[in-house]
C-alpha cells in the first residue's frame, strides 16, 4: 500500500466518528484532503454536517466536494476537527504547518470539543523536532523577531538553523492570513511545552507550529494495520 492511500485509510477511519448534525474543523494538507473527499461522498448520501475550513485551499476542496461550510461566527463551537499532522509525539503533542495553514488550524482545533489527527505513521515520533518548526511571524520588524525567537530557543535548550519560507516560485510565502512563516531545524524539541509557551510571548510571533495538548486521539495508518492512540 502506498503513502496515499494509507492516507486514506486514516481518513476513512476519522470518519466513522463523525454523526448527523455535527459541526466540524476541517484540516488542511493532503491527508485532510481525504477526509474532505470521504465527507463529501458521505453528504452526497444524505449526511447532515457543517464545517469550517481551515484553509483557502481546504475551502476550495470542500466547495468541490458538496461539503456545506460555514464559519465560527456563524456557530458557537464545534464537535470535531479532523486534521493531518507533520509529527505526533506519544503525548499527543505535534507540529503543524508544513502547509501553511497553522494559524487557523490552531483557532479550529482549539475551538472544538475533540480534535482527530491522521497521519500515515511516518508521521509518529519518539521526541518532536525533526521536521522544522513553522513559526508563523509579523514582516514588520522580522530582525527583531528572529533574534527573540533565536532567545527563546536557547531559553529552552534548542537550537538550530531558521529560513523564512519560500513558495515554489521563489518568493516568500506569504499564509492566508497575509504573515510569513520562518521553519527552524531543531533536530530536537526536549520541552515542547515550554518552547510553545516561549514563543507565544514573542509580539512578532502571530503562531507557531506546536499544538500541545489540542488533539483527543491519532489514527495512524502503516502497512501492519491502523493504530488509534488516545490522549491519556
Ligand atoms: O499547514 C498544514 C498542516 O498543518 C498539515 O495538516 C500538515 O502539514 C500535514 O500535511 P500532510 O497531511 O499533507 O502531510
Amino acid at each position: 500500500m502506498n503513502m496515499d492511500q494509507l492516507k486514506r485509510q486514516a481518513a476513512a477511519r476519522a470518519l466513522d466518528e463523525v454523526r448527523d448534525g455535527m459541526q466540524l474543523g476541517l484540516g488542511t494538507g493532503s491527508t485532510a484532503k481525504h477526509f474532505i473527499e470521504l465527507l463529501g461522498e458521505r453528504v452526497a448520501a444524505g449526511l447532515n454536517v457543517i464545517g469550517v475550513p481551515t484553509s483557502e485551499a481546504t475551502r476550495a476542496d470542500a466547495e468541490r466536494c458538496g461539503v456545506p461550510l460555514t464559519t465560527l461566527d456563524e456557530i458557537d463551537h464545534l464537535d470535531l476537527t479532523v486534521d493531518g499532522a507533520d509529527e505526533i509525539d506519544p503525548q499527543l503533542n505535534l507540529i503543524k504547518g508544513g502547509g501553511g495553514a497553522l494559524l487557523r488550524e490552531k483557532i479550529v482545533a482549539a475551538a472544538s470539543d475533540r480534535m482527530i489527527v491522521i497521519a500515515d505513521d511516518t508521521k509518529w515520533v519518539p521526541t518532536l523536532g525533526r521536521f522544522p518548526l513553522p513559526v508563523e511571524v509579523i514582516p514588520f520588524g522580522l530582525g527583531a523577531t528572529r533574534r527573540a525567537i533565536e532567545k527563546a530557543f536557547a531559553q529552552c535548550g534548542v537550537s538550530g538553523q531558521m529560513a523564512v519560507r519560500k513558495a515554489k516560485d521563489g518568493h516568500v510565502f506569504v499564509t492566508d492570513g497575509g504573515h510569513w512563516i520562518v521553519d527552524a531545524q531543531l533536530g530536537r524539541i526536549a520541552d515542547p511545552a515550554s518552547l510553545a509557551k516561549a514563543l507565544s510571548a514573542i509580539p512578532g510571533v502571530v503562531e507557531h507550529g506546536l499544538f500541545i495538548g489540542l488533539a483527543s486521539s491519532a489514527v495512524l495508518a502503516g502497512g501492519d494495520g491502523i493504530r488509534v492512540i488516545e490522549r491519556r
